[in-house]
């Protein structure tokens, strides 16, 4: 991850190491240091967070964190291992959550993929722009899991709970125009040179504004909807601790290795 400071606005870009910005380990390691290292630097007022190539995020580095995590999910795991993976599930949640608690604003700038993972993170942000090419999947259930990092969460006061029900059950590809229609995106830009001089802009207009006021404002804004979320984060880690290890879940990442359409039976 790449931190840039101009003047008051902050450039954070995902960097990999990962295809398509796909989030593994150094990702899960580095956000939240990222984030909090932002909220608590006087000189930053607002943020723009954006990917680095074509893609904003491909979403959870499958073939990584599904090897980290097998110790935890696979073969007879019970309370032990369990237990470890809650604490996996909510250190992820406390990850994402740093976008939100930032006090400082941030402005996702999105082009390309924005999937899984990347959904959870572009809503914990304040504001969300794309590119036309940009195209957004809440794609956790194609993989045989449920969304546990903030979508299912934070998504129904952006889009609504009709949308986020369609998307998150579907687990379909929006593309730019939609995400627009829906209020996922609050506009859709030419390219990604425009959208990313967007977000500096407005972040920019953010930055103008007295920086203690702007933090009340963000912080006043979020307990309209965070113990809700707070609540929900903590019901759908328990529930994936339980849950998750599934035959369906090895079937999705299989087929996914293989390049192959998943045949799931719900075992
Ligand atoms: C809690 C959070 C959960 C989640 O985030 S769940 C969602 C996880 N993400 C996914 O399921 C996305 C899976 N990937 C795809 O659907 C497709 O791929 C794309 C639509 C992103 C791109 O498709 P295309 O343009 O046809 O490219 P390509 O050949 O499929 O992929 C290019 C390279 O990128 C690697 N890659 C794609 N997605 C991931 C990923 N999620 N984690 C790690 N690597 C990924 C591939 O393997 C391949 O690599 P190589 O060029 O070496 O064959």
């Amino acid at each position: 991850m790449k931190v840039d400071v101009d003047g008051h606005v902050a450039e954070v870009t995902l960097l990999g190491p990962s295809k398509g910005n796909a989030m593994g380990p150094d990702f899960w390691r580095e956000l939240p240091l990222v984030f909090r290292a932002l909220d608590a630097d006087p000189q930053v007022r607002a943020v723009v967070l954006t990917g680095s190539g074509k893609h904003f995020s491909y979403g959870l580095d499958l073939p990584a964190m599904m090897g980290d995590w097998a110790p935890m999910l696979g073969g007879d795991s019970l309370a032990g291992p369990r237990t470890a993976f809650l604490d996996q599930v909510r250190s992820l949640q406390a990850a994402v959550g740093s976008i939100a608690e930032c006090r400082k604003p941030v402005v996702a700038a999105v082009s390309g993929w924005c999937i899984g993972g990347g959904v959870d993170v572009v809503a914990a942000a304040d504001v969300r722009l794309a590119s036309a090419d940009a195209k957004f999947s809440v794609r956790e259930v194609r993989v045989a899991i449920v969304a546990d990092l903030g979508s299912l969460q934070r998504l129904a006061s952006i889009i609504g709970e009709g949308h986020l029900r369609e998307l998150a059950l579907t687990g379909k590809d929006v593309d730019a125009a939609r995400a627009e229609k829906i209020g996922l995106v609050n506009d859709v830009y030419e390219d990604q040179d425009a959208v990313l001089k967007a977000a500096r802009e407005l972040a920019g207009e953010i930055a103008a504004n007295p920086p203690l006021v702007v933090q009340g404002t963000k912080q006043v804004l979020a307990a309209n909807t965070e113990r809700q979320v707070a609540d929900g984060l903590r019901y759908v880690a328990a529930w994936n601790s339980a849950f998750l290890p599934s035959k369906d879940l090895g079937e999705a990442v299989q087929a996914f290795m293989e390049r192959r359409a998943p045949e799931f039976k719900g075992e």
